[in-house]
């Protein structure tokens, strides 16, 4: 026989006794079930409760399941800013086989250990609006992959530019897709197994792009991949569309935007850090144009999933939009 302990911990809508009482269950029935344990195998139960949640203790929710497992319940210590309304839990159980564990967060407690709890974060919205670079930070803040679909559709755009292919001529796109390799590593991405980082940052790529991500093929293509990528682990997911359509599920939704002129000064100074020569007048146009093209396309258009977060940041800087975006995921 072997002593193992699993962890839990999820989060509750409302300190009302219901609440408390079924997020209960919900941890215990999902470390059960994510374990394939037999509950006759559980030795103790220990939850603890943050202070605000004091309308009832979670130890009935063993009872109402029906098992007869010695509970204990404790008040969490308490932590400045730490998460609210959270229940998290300590299960001991003892089994003849050997157990790959799994520690369970549900909802807003998979902020206590996004490393493990599949959290998906959604960012969303018009051309240099900031999502790359909050999304990297904040990905790097939690722990967990940046990924930016962004680069996708342009590694692709690359591809068919380098071939020479008509845009038009859907079965030779469908066919070069099919057998292209994308994948990130280290912040840097590599289409068929060759460093891209750069090229596809190209003015050409970026004149371009918005027309590749229009062919409905390439998005069904692109998407499926990006919700395998997403599968099973935590991510932070930068787009046009992953709100809407790719992680529809997303734990936490945002639409990044800033005004236009903003976008484009910010895109302008960058450009001119980077010794590139381009008129002001130029990047606004061509940030208006791709914002047009994305917002007006046919299949799955730029657009606010309805249950996004709205940040206009024009007026923050790429801290304050990452610290609010965590108070959120809180
Ligand atoms: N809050 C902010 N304050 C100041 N500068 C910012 C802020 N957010 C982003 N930037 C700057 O704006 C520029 C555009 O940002 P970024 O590339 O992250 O946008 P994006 O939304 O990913 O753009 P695209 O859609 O074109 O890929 C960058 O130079 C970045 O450093
Ligand atoms: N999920 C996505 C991501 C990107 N696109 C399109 C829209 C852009 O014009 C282009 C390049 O994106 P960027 O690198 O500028 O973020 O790709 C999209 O349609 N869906």
């Amino acid at each position: 026989m072997t002593l193992y302990s699993i962890r839990g911990a999820i989060s509750v809508e409302d300190n009302k006794k219901e609440d408390i009482i079924n997020a209960a269950k919900m941890l215990i029935n999902e470390i059960i079930n994510s374990n394939n344990i037999d509950p006759s195998q559980i030795v103790d139960i220990l939850f603890s409760v943050t202070k605000d949640l004091d309308d009832a203790y979670p130890a009935p929710a063993i009872r109402s399941l029906g098992y007869d497992i010695p509970v204990m319940c404790l008040q969490e210590a308490e932590v400045k800013h730490s998460l609210r309304r959270c229940i998290r839990v300590l299960v001991h159980i003892q089994a003849d086989e050997h157990k790959k564990i799994k520690h369970v967060y549900l909802k807003k407690a998979k902020i206590l250990r996004p490393d493990i709890s599949n959290l998906k974060i959604a960012i969303d919205g018009p051309a240099g609006a900031g999502k790359s670079t909050v999304a990297k930070e904040l990905a790097q803040r939690l722990n967990i992959e940046y990924i930016d679909t962004g680069a996708m559709y342009r590694a692709v755009t690359l591809k068919l530019l380098d071939k020479h292919v008509d845009f038009s001529d859907t079965d030779t796109v469908v066919d070069i897709l099919n057998s292209t390799e994308i994948q990130f590593e280290n912040g840097r991405i590599y289409l068929d197994n060759k460093d891209v980082t750069e090229d596809i940052r190209s003015a050409l790529v970026t004149a371009n792009v918005s027309k590749v991500a229009s062919i409905p093929e390439v998005r069904r293509i692109l998407v499926s991949l990006q919700r395998k990528i997403a599968d099973c682990k935590s991510v932070v997911m930068e787009g046009r569309d992953i709100g809407t359509t790719v992680l529809k599920d997303a734990d936490l939704k945002i639409f990044l935007t800033s005004s236009v002129e903003i976008r484009a000064k910010r895109r302008y100074e960058e450009l001119k850090r980077k010794g590139v020569k381009i008129e002001f007048s130029e990047v606004i146009e061509q940030i208006k144009a791709r914002d047009l093209q994305d917002e007006t396309r046919e299949y799955s258009p730029l657009k606010m999933a309805d249950d996004a977060h709205l940040i206009d940041a024009s007026n923050m800087s790429v801290d304050e939009v990452v610290c609010h975006i965590i108070e959120l995921l809180k």
